[in-house]
């Protein structure tokens, strides 16, 4: 794999020396056929020297007594075309809990070993120069994806889909800096400098509009964080008994007492691999108690934070009850009851309509739901932002930007601001250290990734 040397090779060097060997159970915890121990470290190879009779070829499975506490299957990666990029090991034992711990504390009882924390082995794999952030952000959603257009989003990212995209604005970037630069050291030749400048301002005024569109296409932070539908609606259109029927399981209560959800019900959907957080909400009317009031202000500050709101109101009812609105959240009003009525009149309204209880329209209910969810995701060429740390370096780095190319600023100031995009988009892509963002981006990880 291609990486540039500067910043990597140089932690490269520091980890192979200084580190300590870590191991962890990487497989789930519980009990399970299999379960798989990480090693990874300068002690590797003591730890396997250690546990088992004889070290088998590298990067083939050898079967093995472990410590006299199992048979098991013994991989071992020589660094640094491992996982981590350091000495590794892999044993595969069986996955009773007695096992594990016992293996665990055998590979533990070499000098310089101790137990792994959390997303530590994925912080190595970063720190030895293996990947960068998003890439290392993409393995992590691989491991918690649940859905298959998720999955697919995922592994293009670990693959470098926007590291290939951040390191060529990166690149366009340096460009930039260095017209300017050169602008700074003829600033005696006025017209050499503004040359200079100008040039620099066309690469960016090249970039901005790229990256403008990458900021305003949110379908990765929705693919990934799920699509969130609330159901809204007067009380007794049948909202919970829509939830229920989506869900195909009765996950709220049903009745024919308005005023019977207080509480916001949630459950989670796949609908043609697009994750779905569909939402059941009190019905909206004036007056009623305490909880009632409560539970109404709930709904309406989860709709106003909505990808959708399906509005759900009864085709039995006399008055038509449109939507009030919530803030730029669409919505899509759901004529529920069909078996009993063919709908009040809602004027321009355009809708779809379902019977919770016989099912009819609930398919398409289903492909609309589907449909809206998967809005821009997958298309062709597209690598989107996908968590809201991308999208608040993205911005800094957009801001800069304007800054540099809009403002009358001295060609020192201007010139700053570029170093400023450029430091954001190193952030991004963890070429700047700032131990403060690692933190927090392993700390998501569980023990053993
Ligand atoms: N005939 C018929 N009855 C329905 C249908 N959907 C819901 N109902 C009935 O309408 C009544 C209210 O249903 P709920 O699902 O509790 O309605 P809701 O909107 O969640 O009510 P609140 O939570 O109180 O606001 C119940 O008696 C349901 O059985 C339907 O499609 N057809
Ligand atoms: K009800
Ligand atoms: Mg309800």
């Amino acid at each position: 794999m291609k990486h540039s040397p500067t910043h990597h090779e140089s932690r490269r060097a520091e980890a192979s020396q200084s580190g300590e060997t870590i191991v962890a159970l990487a497989s789930g915890a519980g009990v399970a056929a299999v379960a798989v121990v990480r090693i990874s470290g300068p002690q590797t190879r003591a730890v396997l020297e250690h546990l088992i009779e004889s070290l088998p070829v590298p990067r083939e499975a050898a079967l093995r007594r472990i410590g006299g506490i199992d048979r098991g299957l013994v991989l071992w990666f020589p660094g640094p075309a491992s996982f981590t990029g350091e000495d590794m090991a892999e044993l595969q034992v069986h996955g009773g809990r007695a096992v594990v711990k016992a293996v665990v504390e055998a590979a533990l009882v070499t000098a310089g070993t101790r137990l792994a924390e959390r997303g530590e082995f994925a912080r190595r794999l970063f720190e030895n120069g293996k990947l960068d952030l998003t890439e290392v952000e993409g393995l992590a959603d691989l491991v918690s994806a649940e859905t298959e257009a998720q999955r697919r989003q995922a592994l293009a990212q670990s693959e470098g889909g926007l590291r290939h995209l951040y390191e060529g604005w990166r690149a366009e970037l340096l460009k930039a800096q260095s017209l300017m630069e050169a602008g700074l050291d003829f600033s005696d030749e006025a017209d050499v400098a503004d040359d200079a400048a100008r040039l620099a301002v066309d690469v960016v005024q090249a970039l901005l509009p790229r990256l403008e569109a990458h900021l305003a296409d949110h379908s990765g932070e929705r693919l990934r964080d799920g699509f969130r539908v609330v159901i809204a609606g007067p009380p007794n259109a049948g909202k919970s008994s829509v939830l229920n029927a989506l869900a195909k399981r009765d996950v709220a209560i049903v009745s024919e007492e308005a005023g019977t959800t207080r509480d916001v019900i949630e459950v989670h959907l796949d609908i043609g691999g697009m994750p779905i957080i569909v939402a059941d909400t009190a019905g909206l009317r004036e007056g009623g108690g305490a909880v009632e009031s409560e539970g109404i202000r709930r709904a309406v500050s989860r709709a106003e934070a909505a990808d959708l709101v399906l509005w759900i109101v009864d085709a039995d009812a006399s008055k038509p009850e449109a939507s009030p609105g919530f803030g730029e959240v669409p919505v899509v009003t759901v004529t529920n009851k069909s078996d009993l009525g063919s709908g009040p009149e809602l004027g321009d309204v355009s809708g779809l309509t379902i019977s919770a209880k016989t099912g009819e329209g609930l398919d398409g209910l289903i492909a609309e739901l589907g449909a809206r969810a998967g809005e821009g995701v997958d298309s062709a060429g597209a690598t989107p932002i996908t968590r809201t740390r991308h999208r608040a370096e993205l911005v800094s780095v957009r801001d800069a930007l304007k800054r540099f190319v809009n403002h009358d600023l001295d060609a020192e100031l201007r010139a700053e601001e570029l170093r400023i995009a450029a430091h954001h988009l190193g952030r991004l892509t963890g070429r700047i250290d700032v131990e403060e963002v690692l933190g927090a981006i392993f700390s998501e990880f569980c023990i053993g990734k």
